[in-house]
């Protein structure tokens, strides 16, 4: 799949070793660990679905940050929950809102969404499990997705809950997948197996479980083991330059469409029902 030209370098030694995120007062949402090669992984743990509400993309965001000050080779995002990478933006930070929050929460996700589109570093997700919406546009965000097959989804349902894609969100899309693809995949609301995810470029490799999934983002980080970082994410930043220039002169105006559209009282009904049906679904999964 990639050929990589060999380069002449003194490999950098990053100065490494297994931590954790632990400074927070509650349970840490995310368990970091670098391994001796300056790979890290990036583990989602907000249970019960790794809901993305401010303090979790904020946590990653931060995480990410620490990994480029520490110059690491490249980072494998993944999640601590059994079958589910997550459920997408917290649908509690959207449903009667309120506005200083809401709008701290639509500032996190662009900022959680830039810093992951424009990192320095090699960037990968592990998708074992379900990855709907604001889900996917963080797996996105990303260089390289690898995922497992089964039961397991990847979509942008935005349309299925109600939140039209912004502009930008298809413009992500679009540059992985296409037009055509993008176009079908968004007004349908369809969630992709991992199978058809591949097929339209959605991801790069099926996995046949989340230890494979993580090792092929390993392999993935190492095919650069040759590449200078500095050329490498130079070339990287100067192709992705023209979406980080629109979402930055257009960024004031997507948070005011978001607001919109989520202070929207029809969003809110239809956010009413939506939230009722899933509590429903396991009243009904008990009895
Ligand atoms: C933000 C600023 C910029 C934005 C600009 C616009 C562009 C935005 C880009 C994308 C937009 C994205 C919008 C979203 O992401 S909305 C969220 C969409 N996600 C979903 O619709 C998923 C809903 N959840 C499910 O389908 C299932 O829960 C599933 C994840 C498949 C897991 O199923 P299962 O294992 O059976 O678990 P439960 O359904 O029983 O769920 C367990 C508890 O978790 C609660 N839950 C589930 N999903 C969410 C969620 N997204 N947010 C908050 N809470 C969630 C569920 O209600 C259960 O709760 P409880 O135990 O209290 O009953």
């Amino acid at each position: 799949m990639f050929h990589l030209r060999k380069v002449s370098r003194d490999v950098a030694r990053v100065a490494v070793k297994t931590r954790r995120l632990s400074s927070a007062p509650e349970r840490s949402l995310v368990d970091l660990s670098v391994d001796k090669e300056g790979i890290a992984i990036v583990q989602m743990q907000r249970a019960p679905v790794n809901s993305l509400n401010i303090e979790l993309m904020r946590t990653i965001c931060d995480s990410v940050s620490d990994l480029e000050k520490d110059k690491c080779k490249g980072m494998i995002l993944t999640s601590a929950s059994p079958n589910i990478f997550s459920a997408g933006m917290d649908l509690m930070e959207l449903h009667n809102p309120d506005m200083k929050r809401l709008e701290e929460f639509s500032k996190s996700m662009f900022d959680l969404v830039l810093k992951l589109f424009g990192s320095k570093i090699v960037t990968t997700a592990a998708i074992d499990g379900y990855s709907g919406a604001g889900a996917c546009v963080v797996a996105l965000a990303l260089d390289y997705r690898s995922m497992t097959a089964g039961k397991a989804r990847i979509g942008l349902n935005d349309t299925a809950v109600g939140i039209p894609p912004a502009k930008w969100v298809a413009d992500l899309m679009t540059r992985t997948m296409g037009q055509r693809n993008t176009e079908l995949a968004l007004t349908s609301s369809f969630m992709f197996p991992a199978e058809r995810a591949l097929q339209v470029g959605l991801v790069d490799e099926v996995a046949k479980d989340k230890e494979d999934a993580v090792e092929r983002c390993k392999k993935f980080i190492k095919l650069y083991d040759n590449i200078l970082p500095a050329v490498r994410t130079h070339t990287k930043l100067s192709l992705r330059q023209d979406f980080i220039v629109e979402f930055e002169k257009n960024r004031e105006q997507y948070l005011k469409d978001f607001m919109n559209t989520i202070t929207n009282p029809a969003f809110q009904n239809g956010l009413d029902i939506y939230i009722s049906s899933l509590k429903q679904k396991k009243v009904k999964a008990a009895a």
